[in-house]
């Protein structure tokens, strides 16, 4: 709540309405504003800017720190405006700054393509200049951005510079980058990374944002051989990220796009919540629709995997619970291919929702994937060998119905926080060596090569039985990810297709450590659960998992829900939030051989609020989509099926060989062969003693 005073000037101290007319008399004069956001009661110095015709469009812009936001309807005509700074972020427009001081920024040396589209997203700082810092080495690389670690000379001291990549000739593209910006200078938390300014020039093109450095992040810790976590170093984390959201959420910020490799983690033990490029403003009391094509897939909850553009929340805190099972299991706990076999998964976990839930919902893709039968909730079964505080809080956090998920903060004060062991503080946690999720992908690299070469030389020592072996079958499986035996520690049959979730303590490998099991039945759980299914990292960084289809920069191609589309399930694969789409990503036409059923999906109705995310989608290939749910009940497991990028079989390669022919017939063919032969030989001989020329057509 907050209240629009007065007048600065001439009505200090008098409460006026806000009303059209009152505004519009007060138009370029200065208000006193205060706002009361959350707990926190701000003061600032504000000015109105314009009125847009009879539509009432109020901009106010900041003094003090030349922010603006602008008025809802809803807003005008009351004293009191409800987290005015919410009405301003989710309208692209208002990245917009006057144009005096948009000259201003030119002037204090930052580029005009930057000053013109997101100048909000600048305002009251100085750009610095990458002649100040030292690049070191590569630390990150993202779908969307490239991670340096670099020496800031001026400052003499380590830090992480990310360089965005975005069009700068493309406005959305800018605005789109420069939202990240935006959220991060509103939030102030000691577990979300801090950005300490930008490094560009009038005459760039590009973005360095410089962050303060973190040694590991969560993916890469979980990777590392041999690292166990304990039990207070698991709700050490856990309240680390909750608090993190919890200050998200009050500021009015969703995150999405909460996993592993975004909780970085310092060498205090200091766990910080970063990449906010998927993060978007949200006001619970004034729901606009949002895309649902958010948080990596197998983080992403059940109601955006169904369409839902109207959310909150909870969809981080599903991604909380699944980092906690994570935590625990050492290895993702829905790892799923596409979006089909992750909704399925989910379901076969968390059960399938009620009819209620249906019914209540609506949710746009709910026709499309209904499951043909229920499925039984089975998180206690599956995680029966930990803690059952635990146990709870992954329940509710992981409930079908996201009102159920309850609230980062609830979570903070569950019992699971509350009853011993109790978090560790993080000053007393091990000391790693640098960790990060690109150090496991190097790895993961070098496995795969050291595999390639140890094949072909396999295969030169072999290759001239197998030449002598006809109807020899040749199985070449490109789901099957060597990563998998660096990570899991198994699955050195590269031809393995079944998923053994392996008790971490059995298993003495990477991931998340905590309990010594008391047996060994929730393997068997864990296998049946988990339909079988090798499981792949999925990552914003590109096509480290072969046969996935992700296009060039590793963006996957979105086809986003919002258009009046046909859903193609094999190419429903978004393991990876996309946030733009090129040309070139456009043009690629996926093969899919699965049996084809398709449905129209009506295109929901976009806020004028939401502009940026509805555009991003409009510049999107519409391209039909095929589905088939009941096929994953039917895959027992093969990943041939689930093809991911639609490439269908085709191109995994799959070639069964075999006797095609039955072995009289055989007989038959081989004896005309040889009488064609012979027939052959004849005639050229024939044609050579008669000095004419043979003619093999010649019958
Ligand atoms: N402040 C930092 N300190 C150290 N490493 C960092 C920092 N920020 C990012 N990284 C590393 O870079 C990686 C990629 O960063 P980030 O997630 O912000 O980029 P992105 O392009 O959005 O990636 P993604 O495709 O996963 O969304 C992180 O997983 C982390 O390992």
């Amino acid at each position: 709540m907050g209240c629009i005073c007065s007048k600065t000037s001439a009505v200090e101290d008098s409460r006026e309405d806000l009303t059209k007319k009152s505004l519009s008399s007060q138009r370029g004069s200065e208000l006193r504003v205060s706002r009361l956001n959350s707990s926190k009661r701000n003061e600032g110095i504000w000015e109105t800017d314009k009125l847009v015709g009879n539509d009432v469009k109020i901009s106010l812009i900041d003094k003090k720190t030349n922010g603006s936001f602008q008025l809802r309807d809803d807003q005008v005509g009351n004293k009191e405006i409800e987290k005015p700074e919410l009405a301003v972020l989710n309208n692209p427009g208002l990245g917009k700054v006057p144009k005096a001081v948009e000259g201003e920024q030119v002037a204090a040396g930052w580029p005009s393509w930057l000053s013109s589209v997101a100048g909000e997203a600048i305002n009251g700082w100085i750009p610095r200049s990458a002649n100040t810092f030292e690049r070191l080495n590569r630390i990150g690389q993202g779908t969307y951005s490239t991670v340096y670690k670099a020496r800031d000379v001026t400052h003499q001291k380590i830090v992480a510079l990310k360089r965005v990549r975005f069009d700068n000739l493309d406005p959305e593209s800018v605005k789109f980058m420069a939202r990240e910006i935006l959220l991060l200078r509103r939030l102030d938390h000691p577990n979300i990374i801090k950005l300490e300014g930008l490094i560009t020039s009038q005459t760039s093109h590009s973005l360095y944002l410089i962050f303060e450095y973190m040694e590991h992040d969560l993916s890469g810790l979980a990777s590392r051989p041999g690292i166990k976590f304990s039990e207070p170093q698991v709700k050490c984390y856990m309240q680390q990220l909750l608090s993190g959201l919890d200050h998200c959420h009050s500021r009015g910020v969703l995150h999405r796009d909460i996993k592993g490799s975004n909780l970085l983690i310092d060498n205090n033990g200091i766990l910080k919540i970063a990449d906010f490029g998927l993060a978007s403003f949200f006001d619970p009391d004034h729901s606009v629709p949002l895309t649902s094509r958010v948080v990596t897939l197998w983080y992403r909850p059940p109601e955006l995997l169904l369409g839902a553009t109207h959310y909150g929340v909870a969809v981080d805190l599903w991604s909380s619970g699944c980092i906690l099972g994570e935590l625990y299991t050492g290895r993702p706990i829905l790892p799923g291919k596409t979006e089909v076999e992750q909704l399925h998964r989910i379901f076969k976990l968390c059960g399938s929702p009620s009819e209620d839930y249906w019914l209540k919902e609506r949710l746009p893709h709910a026709a499309v994937f209904r499951p043909p039968h229920r499925y039984r909730r089975s998180i206690t079964e599956t995680f029966k060998e930990y803690p059952s505080v635990s146990v709870r809080l992954i329940e509710t956090l992981l409930s079908i119905d996201p009102a159920q998920r309850g609230t980062a903060a609830s979570a903070l004060k569950s019992e699971f926080f509350t009853t011993e062991p109790f978090a560790c503080d993080p000053s007393s946690l091990p000391k790693y060596p640098p960790s990060k999720e690109i150090d496991s992908k190097l790895r993961d690299e070098e496995t795969r090569r050291q595999g390639a070469i140890g094949g072909r030389e396999q295969k030169a020592r072999s290759g001239a039985r197998k030449e002598k072996e006809p109807g020899m079958t040749i199985l070449s499986n490109p789901y099957v990810d060597p990563r998998m035996s660096t990570r899991q520690g198994q699955h050195s049959n590269s031809n393995s297709q079944s998923e053994v979730f392996h008790h971490p303590h059995r298993e003495p490998v990477s991931g998340f450590l905590v309990y010594p099991p008391q047996n060994q039945s929730h393997v068997k759980d864990m296998e049946n659960n988990f339909g079988g299914h090798i499981y792949k990292r999925p990552s914003h960084s590109g096509p480290l998992v072969p046969g996935i289809q992700l296009s060039r920069g590793g963006k996957e191609v979105d086809e986003g829900p919002l258009g009046s589309n046909r859903i193609n399930l094999s190419k429903l694969s978004g393991l990876v939030s996309s946030r733009t789409t090129s040309s070139e990503d456009r043009e690629k036409k996926p093969v899919s051989l699965l049996p084809r059923k398709t449905i129209e999906v009506k295109k929901p109705v976009e806020s004028t609020n939401n502009v940026l995310e509805s555009r991003r989608h409009d510049k999107k290939r519409h391209s039909p989509r095929i589905l088939d749910f009941n096929q994953i009940d039917n895959a027992r497991g093969s990943t041939q099926e689930l093809t991911p990028g639609g490439r269908g079989y085709m191109e995994n390669k799959i070639y069964l060989s075999g006797p095609l022919l039955a072995s009289s017939n055989m007989d038959q063919m081989l004896k005309e062969h040889d009488r064609k032969i012979q027939e052959f030989s004849r005639r050229a001989r024939i044609d050579k003693s008669r000095g004419g020329k043979f003619r093999a057509h010649r019958k």
